[in-house]
């Protein structure tokens, strides 16, 4: 497990990431959302050792960054990092060696995860030679070869085409299951909502959610839906007698009336309804992670909020 405590990185007057704690659990993907500039990258390589935190800690298995426990860390860094003139098979080969595989072992995962990934026909070609979304595989290869035991992937998803994301989806749900905990950053907030047990969600460097996508929907739903065809006329009435401020919409067809409100007496309602007509769609709107995204990320800050 992935332990992020209570962690800040200052940049001079900046606080890129301010008493930030989470977790990632074995077993889990976590995805990791925020605004540009939200401090994910920084979180991130404070977690890999490759900054130094403000205060707080970051602990794997319980333990802080090492070089025992580094080895069974696979990263992915926002700045890629591989070297472009070396062929794609020897890198990482070198990669698996430097974590610790014997050759044969280390050739052996080099071409498993070439296969896995559809690059087996570019292990002799220059990464430089390659476009950048294969590149991009390159470097989920790189983070993977090893087997480690965590996976920390920087947008690992970002300029992929479609396929590419199938591949890299099914690679990172078949890590899941055989126990890697996984924490990705991404913008592409239907993947996160597909691929993720869990959402956390920063904003200038402080965590606002740390949830299960259905429980964040359940939290988020608070508007209802009911499309009927009784008469518009008779709705509005409906809607003074029980008091509720809804906004109604008339289809084109004048056929159709449908209403959104806050779910006041939603089944009073309902069954006021069906005594004038049929109910064609009725029950909550439940929000996308990006509808909910941005109201997170669009709601005002609580010092702004207290002025
Ligand atoms: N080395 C640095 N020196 C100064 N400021 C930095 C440094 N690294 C990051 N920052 C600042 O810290 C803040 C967080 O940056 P970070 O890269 O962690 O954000 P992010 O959430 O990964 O953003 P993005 O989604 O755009 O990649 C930003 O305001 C950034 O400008």
């Amino acid at each position: 497990m992935l332990s992020i405590n209570r962690l800040s990185k200052n940049f001079g007057d900046l606080k890129a990431v301010n008493e930030l704690s989470f977790e990632v659990p074995d077993g889990e993907i976590v995805g990791f959302v925020g605004a540009n500039g939200a401090g994910k990258s920084t979180t991130m390589r404070i977690a890999m050792g490759v900054l130094s935190a403000s205060s707080g800690e970051v602990l794997w298995d319980g333990a802080p960054i090492s070089r025992d426990n580094q080895r069974s860390i696979g990263y992915m860094p926002e700045e890629r990092g591989l070297y472009p003139k070396m062929k794609v098979g020897d890198q990482l080969i070198y990669l698996a060696r430097l974590h610790g595989l014997d050759k044969a072992t280390a050739a052996k995962a080099v071409d498993h995860w070439l296969a896995a990934l559809n690059l087996s026909e570019r292990k002799n070609d220059q990464l430089q030679k390659l476009s950048l979304g294969n590149q991009q595989r390159v470097q989920l290869a790189a983070a993977l070869v090893f087997d480690p035991t965590f996976l920390i992937l920087d947008e690992p998803f970002s300029g992929l085409d479609p396929v590419a994301v199938e591949v890299m989806s099914q690679v990172l749900i078949e890590r899941a299951q055989s126990g890697v905990a996984t924490l990705f950053s991404s913008h592409q907030l239907d993947l996160v909502e597909r691929l993720c047990d869990r959402v956390v969600i920063i904003r200038e460097g402080r965590l606002v959610a740390n949830d299960t996508v259905a429980n964040l929907k359940e939290k988020g739903t608070s508007t209802f839906r009911l499309v009927t065809n009784c008469p518009a006329q008779t709705l509005e009435e409906l809607l003074r007698e029980l008091q509720i401020p809804a906004s109604t919409e008339i289809g084109k067809d004048l056929s159709q009336v449908s209403l959104t409100w806050d779910g006041t007496k939603s089944q009073e309602l309902l069954g006021q309804v069906l005594k004038h007509g049929q109910v064609l769609e009725y029950g909550p709107i439940v929000p996308s992670l990006t509808d909910l995204f941005k109201t997170v990320v669009q709601a005002p800050k609580e010092e702004e909020e207290s002025k």
